[in-house]
């Protein structure tokens, strides 16, 4: 697997290192050594799985308060998505931040989601199939969401989205308190960005 640097702390987008011969390929999605020994998590509770019809369906931006914070590792494995994450812990450096990249069941790239993270995506392409590992249990009291156009973070997302539940055309504006923030102090710590890469969105 090739781990790499997304511009938010502790994200990663994550490549396979494909294994070919004659019948196609082989890959790990998931190895407890590599995720381990780059300092990932590795214990995972669920894998959720989710059908999106249309293209410009968008689903987000969802995440669990503590304890019940999780980490998410994302793959599409039909059709085309935009995945987005927004770092909400108050001590990253890269606190408010969005970062977003296409994955698709053709380039097999998956997003590695901190905790602390709010994560969604808009489908690019119909019939998508995103396949997630996740390292919490649902725990729908404490779910939480941002609004997809909430101008403090003014994701710039690809395209217009046509279709969305109605929990995630309501949620509110950010609020620090009601998005449980202080809950996520603990999570980052001091190292500023590795590779300079930009990043995008407000600071607080
Ligand atoms: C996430 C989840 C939902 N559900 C139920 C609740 C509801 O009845 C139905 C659909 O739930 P939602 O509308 O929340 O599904 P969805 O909008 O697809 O939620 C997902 O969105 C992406 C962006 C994420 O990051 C995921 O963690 C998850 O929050 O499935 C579970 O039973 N277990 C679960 O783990």
């Amino acid at each position: 697997m090739i781990f790499r640097e997304t511009g938010l702390k502790d994200a990663r987008l994550i490549d396979l290192t494909t294994r070919g011969d004659e019948r196609g390929f082989f890959a790990r999605l998931f190895c407890e050594n590599e995720f381990g020994s780059a300092g990932l998590e590795t214990d995972f509770v669920q894998i959720n799985t989710s059908l999106s019809a249309k293209a410009g369906t968008l689903r987000g931006m969802h995440y669990q308060l503590m304890p019940s914070a999780e980490v998410k590792v994302v793959r599409c494995i039909r059709g085309a998505l935009w995945d987005c994450i927004v770092d909400l812990r108050p001590h990253s450096p890269t606190f408010g931040k969005w970062f977003g990249a296409t994955l698709s069941a053709e380039n097999r790239t998956m997003l590695y989601v901190p905790r602390g993270f709010a994560h969604g995506f808009i489908t690019l392409t119909d019939d998508v199939e995103a396949l997630y590992l996740v390292s919490a249990f649902y725990a729908p009291e404490q779910e939480r969401g941002l609004r997809w156009d909430d101008p403090f973070f003014a994701i710039e997302w690809p395209c217009q989205p046509v279709e969305i539940s109605a929990k995630d055309g309501s949620w509110p504006s950010f609020d620090p308190d009601y998005h449980g923030v202080e809950g996520f102090r603990s999570l980052a710590g001091a190292p500023a960005l590795s590779n300079g890469a930009s990043v995008h969105g407000a600071p607080a």
